[in-house]
């Protein structure tokens, strides 16, 4: 039996990941921390886990989680995880990432983006970009993933078959995304009121956005060229879920049928990508409490326009189901195992 254990386990990302690995057959959830002064029961902190999962939350002590588990995930905040990591790789751990920390493989890029100077720069190259579609291969082989962003998750699916098969022009995609609240985490802010949020739509950070640079770096190594999107967020008054609106350029006129069939090829073998017909549009509640990303396709073959519609959970797919996703394909474990 797998022992794991969550670090950030009071969040809503470490939520999300007990509820999932509670019905892992293959998984025993061994230890929880949070940031607290003593422990204190999970089902205390949950209470719809309570007389369900009979563990204590405690504030992290590294021997203990070493003594304790196999592999961590760490649902932690950008710029804390890389405190941790290299405290668990020296005990011989294996590690998941859900924070931004191990993502860009530039220092600079990162430093430039979250505002702080990598601490852990000998350990970026290790980890694996975490999108199961891309690096499945690489990540059955790794001790470290690095887990991807909710909004590159979503954009990276939709976009790289078509500027991988040549037809999508790298220079000409816009990117215009919507989440739910739960996205932006725990933290209380005033703008995340529901007050503020109810009966409200905005955008924010457009063309400025910490997932601009993960989005061009996966979209630059798959294609091999430098690709440089255009990234607008907005914050819908929804508690989960991600919807995407992708134009992408066509280079010339392409066959609707051809843009869908590149795409059905791409994912015919994926577990957790489903492609919708030609102009069938996901929803959210399509995908919400699935790991599922659904992809939607129009081609306006006289405008040379792909518009892609790609929707996923953005705590499941955008976070902890895919982060289980590949702690599944590291450990050989069936790649829905408790996600589908
Ligand atoms: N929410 C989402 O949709 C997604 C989130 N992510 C990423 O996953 C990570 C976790 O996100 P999420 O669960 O939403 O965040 P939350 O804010 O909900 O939870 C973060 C947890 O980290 C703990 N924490 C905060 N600061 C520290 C610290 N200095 N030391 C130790 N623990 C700390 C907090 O513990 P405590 O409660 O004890 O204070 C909190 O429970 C983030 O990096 C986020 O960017 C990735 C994709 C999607
Ligand atoms: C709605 C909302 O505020 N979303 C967050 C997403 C942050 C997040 O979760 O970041 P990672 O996916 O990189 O871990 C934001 O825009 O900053």
């Amino acid at each position: 039996m797998l022992r794991v254990g969550i670090v950030g386990a009071r969040g809503f990302t470490g939520e999300e990941l007990i509820k999932i690995l509670m019905r892992h057959p293959g998984v025993r959830l061994t230890y929880l921390s949070a940031t607290l002064t003593k422990p204190e029961e999970i089902g205390e902190i949950f209470p719809a886990l309570r007389d369900v999962v009979g563990l204590k939350c405690e504030p992290f002590n590294v021997d203990k989680a070493a003594e304790k588990c196999d592999l961590l995930f760490l649902a932690l905040p950008h710029t804390v995880s890389m405190d941790y990591v290299p405290k668990l790789l020296k005990r011989g751990k294996k590690v998941v990432d859900l924070s931004a920390d191990y993502r860009l493989k530039n220092p600079a890029v990162y430093r430039q983006w979250y505002h702080k100077a990598h601490k852990d720069i000998k350990h970026l190259k290790a980890f694996v970009y975490g999108l199961p579609e891309l690096y499945r291969e690489r990540i059955k082989k790794t001790g470290c993933v690095a887990n991807p962003g909710c909004y590159p998750t979503a954009a990276i699916l939709g976009i790289v078959p078509a500027l991988v098969a040549g037809f999508g022009d790298k220079d000409g995609v816009i990117i215009d995304a919507k989440s739910g609240v739960t996205g932006a985490g725990k933290k209380v802010s005033p703008e995340y009121l529901s007050v503020h949020v109810n009966e409200n739509f905005r955008g924010y950070k457009f063309n400025m956005h910490q997932h601009s640079p993960e989005i061009n770096q996966e979209l630059s190594r798959a294609t091999l060229a430098r690709v440089d999107v255009v990234f607008c967020p907005h914050l819908l008054p929804v508690n989960r879920g991600i919807l995407e609106t992708i134009y992408i350029r066509l280079k010339k006129s392409v066959p609707a049928q051809q843009v869908e069939a590149v795409y059905k090829k791409f994912y015919k073998t994926e577990p957790f990508v489903r492609m919708r017909g030609l102009g069938v549009l996901p929803q959210l509640t399509d995908v919400t409490y699935t790991n599922f990303c659904d992809i939607g396709l129009v081609v306006d073959e006289k405008k040379k326009l792909l518009i892609v519609s790609s929707a996923i959970d953005n705590l499941l797919k955008g976070a902890s189901g895919q982060a289980v996703q590949n702690m599944n394909i590291m450990y050989g474990f069936d790649e829905r195992t408790a996600l589908a």
